[in-house]
């Protein structure tokens, strides 16, 4: 497969090193300064961008017939418009907050925790994500997922940066020197806690995940999630 990369920092580093592992040829590295893209000479394309960064690039492999996986996070007020075009292009696109496999296996757990949960209307629910001093974004969009998956499940309506407040999901951003990340939901009473927790020892584990979906893709149309990559739930 003929990937390009959106975004070679340390992600497109790491997915360049998974996608060689797995014999794909990276034909591009498109960064800031990339002035031309070729989009006759690859398959499929990669973005690990920045938050600023990641619609623009969605678009130009979208308008360019080239199905797009996104891992970047922090850009999601334009995830509609996004899906839109890939409509209206008949393109092929999936972001995840998070493609490592453990990850995606954790996102289930917590929905089914959430709903078992429902009921129990002693616990208060809260999260915390720790990620590296260089992450733009926070909270985490794995924090998000998370506090999405609660929601969609339970009585919960939102969530809030450090707050808590009525059917409200307070999420706490940690940052410290060279975390990976690491995702904790906890479920706290007068009399017992309950937590689980997800922590990514390097970021291998989201660079195969990214390589999978984009393997996954080629020959699809629509728009997808982890979820249909893995065949989970
Ligand atoms: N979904 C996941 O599994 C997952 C895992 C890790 C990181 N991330 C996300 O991926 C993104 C990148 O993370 P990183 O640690 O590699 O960051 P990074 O800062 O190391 O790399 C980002 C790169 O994007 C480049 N860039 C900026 N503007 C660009 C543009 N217009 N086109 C192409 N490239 C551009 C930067 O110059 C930089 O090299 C972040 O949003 C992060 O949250 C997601
Ligand atoms: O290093 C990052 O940045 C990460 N971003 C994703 C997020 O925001 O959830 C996934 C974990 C690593």
């Amino acid at each position: 497969m003929r990937i390009a990369l959106f975004g070679y920092g340390r992600m497109g580093k790491m997915i360049e090193q998974a996608a060689l592992n797995r014999n794909h040829t990276i034909v591009a590295k498109i960064d800031i300064d990339t002035k031309e893209i070729d989009f006759s000479s690859f398959d499929v394309a990669i973005d690990f961008s920045m938050p600023t960064a990641a619609y623009g690039n969605i678009t130009k492999c979208l308008e360019n017939n080239i199905p797009i996986i996104s891992g970047t996070t922090g850009w999601l007020e334009n995830y509609e418009n996004a899906v839109a075009l890939c409509k209206e292009k008949e393109g092929a696109f999936i972001y995840a907050s998070n493609f490592s496999l453990g990850v995606n296996v954790f996102f289930e757990l917590n929905e089914y925790l959430a709903k078992m949960m429902k009921s129990l209307k002693q616990y208060n629910v809260s999260m915390e994500e720790i990620h590296h001093t260089q992450k733009l974004d926070a909270p985490s969009g794995t924090a998000i997922t998370l506090a999405e998956g609660v929601i969609n499940n339970s009585d919960y309506t939102k969530w809030k940066l450090d707050e808590s407040g009525t059917n409200q999901i307070p999420i706490t951003a940690k940052r410290i020197e060279a975390v990976p990340g690491t995702h904790t939901v906890f479920y706290d009473s007068e009399i017992d806690s309950i937590e689980i927790k997800h922590t990514a020892h390097n970021r291998e584990g989201f660079a195969l995940g990214a390589v999978i979906a984009a393997e996954w893709i080629i020959g699809k149309k629509g728009i997808f999630t982890m979820k249909d990559v893995l065949n989970l739930g």
